[in-house]
């Protein structure tokens, strides 16, 4: 098991962000996650890679109790995220961008360097290497945010809705380099709206809904069973792609 939540809350006052939710991924895994806005599932993240303490509960990650960890000791450990508004830092270029993160790498058979231009030619942004990040395309800022997390070289690769507001095409680019990133043996926990760039990659689906875990699964029968219907009563998601 590469990461596991035992029972954990989070609240703010009277509002729970996450109740009571248990989970585990197993190493090299791709997990799909929805849920309606609001739902708690960049709390979730935020549980996941330090940024948020939780109020209760533990979480596990490979062989370590990492509750008390925070987001840089968590990262150096493996776990690295991407985030829903990316925040690259715009006046750097992309090389520099992801050198960053490549420095923080506890890797010792290659410079930071070599793992940089090795990520850039990954994720397609070679021939961006010398661009200022601050003015890349939409598709070019979700590479490099990518590109940035995968410079840690990460065993546990948390996605929060990356593919939002591309289109068509640019998204089943990024479905092809995410889809990689897995098959390379990095586990991958993704958020997404976009069900069917989801599924193309994932075979388990989990449902949040009011900071608790609803459905986790099979996506074709997690889509189908009544529960997540309700949830989304009124907002179909997007079944045809489930077809
Ligand atoms: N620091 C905080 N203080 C108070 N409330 C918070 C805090 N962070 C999140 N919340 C609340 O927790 C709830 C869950 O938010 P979260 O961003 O996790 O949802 P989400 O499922 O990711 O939503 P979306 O799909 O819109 O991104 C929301 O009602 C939000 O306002």
């Amino acid at each position: 098991m590469i990461l596991s939540l035992h029972g954990i809350s989070k609240t703010f006052g009277a509002i729970a962000v996450a109740q009571d939710v248990s989970l585990s991924i197993e190493a090299g895994e791709a997990v799909g996650i929805i849920g309606p806005n609001g739902a708690g599932k960049t709390s979730l993240f935020n549980l996941i890679s330090g940024d948020m303490a939780p109020t209760s509960g533990k979480i596990e990650f490979a062989a370590d109790d990492v509750t008390s960890f925070g987001s840089r000791k968590r990262s150096r450990l493996g776990v690295a995220r991407t985030y829903q508004v990316p925040l690259p830092f715009t006046g750097l270029t992309v090389f520099e961008n992801v050198l960053v993160g490549a420095m923080s790498s506890s890797q010792v058979d290659s410079t930071p360097e070599q793992r940089s231009i090795q990520i850039l030619k990954r994720t397609g942004l070679l021939h961006r290497a010398e661009t200022l990040a601050g003015t890349l395309t939409l598709l070019d800022r979700k590479r490099l945010e990518l590109a940035r997390a995968l410079a840690i070289d990460p065993r546990l690769l948390l996605l929060d809705e990356i593919a939002g507001g591309l289109t068509d095409a640019e998204c089943s680019e990024l479905i092809d380099l995410i889809r990689a990133v897995h098959d390379a043996g990095t586990a991958v926990l993704w958020i997404e709206h976009v069900v069917h760039a989801l599924v193309s990659v994932v075979k388990r689906l989990i449902v949040i809904d009011r900071g608790r875990i609803v459905a986790d699964g099979d996506p074709h029968e997690v889509m189908r069973s009544s529960q997540v219907r309700e949830i989304y009563l009124g907002v179909e998601p997007d079944m045809e792609a489930l077809q």
